[in-house]
């Protein structure tokens, strides 16, 4: 025994599982004990990716959950929507802390859920139960928690965007309009047409516009930080890039302020939080910034003309959109320094 948490993935084998283990294998205080598949138990792990040849020479195991007890204290769920429901409450009855990079417990209504996602709701106990962790803003309800559900990568980089804005009441919830842009890492290892090469490359479209899963996500954090019902237009957009989100938030300020202003809401507000990063006025952060990284980079103006506000908040979306957060989430449960295996630099260029 090593004294270390000792960890399990189930869904190992898509793009969120693979970022969980790439983080997970230098965390000072992780030991990854079981990579798990659903459809192919039994082959080698890097089989299905070479980059971690003689690095992982598991095998993939079955999902059995008594197994998983023997081997893990903490079960990351990186699994398509449906999955969580049935799974997690199966994980925390048999003991385990659960992880859910899924969106099958993060909406507190089953009915937005189903409305949204077009799939049945998880049991109304464990949606109570679930602690929505977006990290900076919600990061003391996760402390001691056994059942995280870890955000959205568009509600991640677009609700960090607004919530300072929102908590101080400058803004006005109904002006508010966010225009997303992802890379196509975004949509999974599975195949689609508008994932393949040729669809994608050197052209950029919108997608799922004004019926996006991710609008009651956003619209349950912004609406719990400013006390009243917030309702937003959200459009995303495929570009052809492998990781990274950029989201360009629009809002009317109830009152004049200058840049000045809004640059220091967002310094006070973020001030310690070693993930988001508020750049000076002028400077606008850009996608490769943030690459490989679990740092949030925001940008912010005003328009003096329509003192309208704009801010510009890009992330990785497998990293802070997902297994970053994943993990500081983890270190929050457990009581850890929040950024422990998560202070590396962005892969740049
Ligand atoms: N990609 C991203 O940027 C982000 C993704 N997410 C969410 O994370 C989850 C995983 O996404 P991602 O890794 O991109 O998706 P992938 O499609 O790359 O991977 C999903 C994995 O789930 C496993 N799986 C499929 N069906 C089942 C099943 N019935 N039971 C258990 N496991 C199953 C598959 O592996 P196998 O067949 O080996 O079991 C597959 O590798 C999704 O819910 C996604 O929405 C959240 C934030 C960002
Ligand atoms: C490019 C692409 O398709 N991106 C996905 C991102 C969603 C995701 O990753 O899933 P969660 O709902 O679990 O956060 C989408 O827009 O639906």
């Amino acid at each position: 025994m090593s004294g270390k948490l000792r960890a399990a993935i189930i869904g190992s084998t898509g793009y969120g599982g693979v970022e969980l283990i790439r983080l997970l294998l230098q965390h000072p205080e992780v030991e990854l004990t079981s990579v798990i598949s659903s459809s192919n138990a039994g082959a080698l792990y890097a089989e299905g990716y070479p980059h971690l040849s003689e690095i992982i020479t598991d095998r993939l195991e079955a999902i059995d959950v008594e197994a998983i007890r023997g081997k893990a204290d903490v079960v990351f769920l990186a699994t398509p929507h449906g999955v969580s429901t049935e799974l997690s409450p199966k994980l925390i009855e048999a003991g385990l802390k659960v992880i859910d990079v899924s969106g099958d417990l993060r909406l507190k209504r089953g009915d937005v859920y189903e409305q949204w996602y077009k799939k049945k709701p998880a049991d109304p106990a464990y949606l109570d139960r679930a602690v929505y962790g977006l990290c900076e803003v919600f990061g003391s309800d996760v402390r001691g928690a056994d059942l995280i559900a870890n955000p959205g990568c568009f509600p991640t980089a677009t609700a960090l965007g607004l919530v300072p804005l929102l908590k101080e009441g400058w803004i006005d919830p109904e002006t508010i309009i966010s225009d997303a842009k992802t890379g196509v890492s975004g949509a999974g290892r599975g195949l689609g047409l508008a994932y393949h090469y040729s669809e994608i490359n050197e052209s950029t479209f919108a997608y799922k516009v004004n019926k996006h899963q991710h609008t009651p996500e956003i619209e349950q954090t912004l609406s719990r930080v400013a006390g009243e019902d917030v309702t937003i237009t959200f459009t995303t957009h495929l570009l052809p890039m492998t990781r990274g989100i950029l989201v360009t938030s629009y809002a009317k300020l109830k009152q004049a302020r200058t840049d000045e202003d809004v640059l220091e809401l967002f310094r006070h507000y973020y001030e310690g939080r070693p993930f988001v990063r508020v750049r000076p006025v002028g400077k606008w952060p850009a996608t490769k910034e943030v690459y490989g990284s679990n740092y949030c980079d925001i940008g912010v103006s005003v328009d003096s003309r329509t003192n309208r506000v704009t801010v510009i908040s890009v992330i990785d979306n497998l990293v802070k959109g997902a297994a970053g957060q994943a993990v500081q989430n983890l270190n929050l449960m457990m009581g850890w320094d929040e950024a422990t295996g998560l202070a590396f630099t962005p892969v740049y260029p």
